[in-house]
């Protein structure tokens, strides 16, 4: 797992600033600290100020050290902190130090895993440290703030319990007489089950319908060629970031943008124009289209107002008929001019036009995120979050028949399965291969 080195890193970000913070944990941490600062002790949770000097006598900066005394600190070790003066040189010159008396260079997110492994932290907690720090939009920072605080720790635990009470009963009444049980103990473990179900299914679709709040959510524009596709991106973004020209076809390939709208942070999409193409080149564009709505969490579908509905265009209203499951808004662009489209083809569509003022879409899309995102909901923050909960439901589902058959070792066998992957979203204990993937992914010094 991990040996019992002293590590180093420098845990603010690289560049100009008025402090960084070099952070130095394991058994030798106190004593690398006294040498650098030339000092006998530091207290535990004291800031002192120090001066601190390199092997050779010379000094280096002025800084406030800090000492957090095993277990009571982040990672459960010995832990000190530099804090320096910013800038490229200094933090740099401390850490060199501190390899100097015998310290090495953490990896990636090892700070994080020693806490995990110290049980300091569990993994949502470890899950939404790295996600936080990368977090770009305050809806996502508060949704991680609340799986920070041990909102989906507690959410496992209530379902662990839960499991494990149906699982003892069960273990009972294989063992022992059933009069000697109460007699409406399997009522009670049905009823249970339900609820079990409903919470997770509740919380798994929650979980999708967010699941753009992080990493963003992809809004998708699609359309046949030269319906204004690209128009309607660089109007977005406020620059012309894609070539725009009255030759149906010009966008050959996917391009992809974030944008702020309201408090959310979006990718958007712009598409190669759909059409029956025997080009090869807009074959691949259409597949990319198809390919676009898929991924995308709402899908923008153009029209061209001053043409007429034409097989191209109910094509694409196939296409969104087919993803009626998706959010998707119908716009019908370039209403400046004189209008053609049959209207009877669509349903809830929106006028407008590029050249002109666009906040009507605009709003839409921000009404639709801010339904996506304002909820009191459980969210889970990862695909191992949410594929855990899946499974942990798979075997719930396939708990039900023995346990109406009476086969009680095949339901008990399914629930100690459904308990293994529901508690794998805190502790997974068994998978070390697991653990050292995820926190590689940690930035340096975390
Ligand atoms: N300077 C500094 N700021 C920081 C951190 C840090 O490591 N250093 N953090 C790092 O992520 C975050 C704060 N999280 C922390 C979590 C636990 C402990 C800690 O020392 N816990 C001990 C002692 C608690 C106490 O004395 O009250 C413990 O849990 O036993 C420190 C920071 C954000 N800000
Ligand atoms: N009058 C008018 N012209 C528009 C409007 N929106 C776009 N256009 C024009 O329509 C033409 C096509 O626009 P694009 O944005 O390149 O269309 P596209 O859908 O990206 O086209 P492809 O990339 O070829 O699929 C350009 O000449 C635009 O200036 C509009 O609202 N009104
Ligand atoms: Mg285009």
């Amino acid at each position: 797992m991990f040996d019992d080195a002293t590590i180093v890193a420098i845990a603010t970000a690289n560049g100009i600033g008025s402090i960084s913070i070099v952070r130095i944990s394991g058994p030798k941490a106190h004593e690398i600290a006294s040498k650098i600062s030339q000092k006998n002790a530091f207290q535990p949770r004291l800031a002192t100020l120090s001066y601190l000097y390199d092997t050779n006598k010379n000094l280096i900066d002025e800084a406030l050290v800090l000492y957090f005394k095993a277990p009571f600190s982040f990672t459960g070790e010995d832990v000190i902190e530099f804090q320096c003066h910013g800038g490229f040189a200094i933090a740099n010159m401390i850490v060199d130090e501190v390899l100097k008396q015998g310290a090495r260079l953490a990896n990636p997110g090892e700070f994080s895993k020693r806490a995990f492994f110290n049980n300091k932290i569990d993994l949502t907690k470890a899950e939404a440290i790295a996600k936080i720090i990368e977090a770009r939009s305050e809806d996502a920072v508060k949704l991680l703030a609340r799986q920070l605080k041990g909102e989906l720790t507690t959410f496992v635990n209530d379902i662990r319990e839960d499991l494990l009470f149906m699982l003892a009963y069960t273990e009972v009444s294989i063992d022992y007489a059933e009069d000697d049980l109460p007699s409406d103990i399997f009522e009670q473990i049905k009823s249970k089950m339900e609820k079990i179900i409903v919470k997770l299914t509740n919380t798994l679709d929650a979980s999708k319908r967010r699941e753009g709040m992080i990493e963003g959510f992809k809004v998708a524009i699609i359309g046949k060629p030269n319906v204004g596709k690209s128009s309607l991106l660089n109007k977005l973004l406020n620059y012309d970031r894609a070539i725009i020209s009255d030759i149906a076809g010009t966008t050959r390939d996917t391009i992809e943008e974030s944008v702020k709208i309201g408090t959310h942070i979006i990718k958007i999409v712009d598409t190669a124009g759909i059409r029956n193409a025997s080009d090869v080149i807009e074959k691949i564009g259409i597949e990319k289209s198809i390919q676009a709505i898929n991924e995308a969490d709402i899908v923008i579908a153009l029209f061209d107002n001053s043409k007429i509905c034409d097989d191209e265009d109910k094509k694409i209203i196939e296409l969104i008929d087919e993803n009626s499951h998706k959010e998707i808004i119908k716009v019908l662009n370039k209403s400046d001019l004189e209008n053609y489209f049959d209207k009877s083809n669509i349903k809830d569509f929106i006028e407008l036009s590029t050249k002109e003022d666009i906040s009507p879409l605009i709003k839409k899309v921000e009404n639709i995120l801010d339904s996506n995102t304002h909820s009191d909901e459980m969210t889970l923050i990862s695909k191992r979050q949410i594929s855990s909960v899946e499974n942990t439901l798979y075997n719930i589902d396939l708990s039900k028949t023995p346990l109406n058959s009476g086969e009680l070792e095949f339901f008990a066998h399914y629930i100690s399965e459904a308990l293994e992957h529901i508690s794998a979203i805190t502790r997974p204990y068994e998978n070390d291969q697991m653990l050292d993937v995820m926190f590689g992914e940690f930035c340096l010094g975390k």
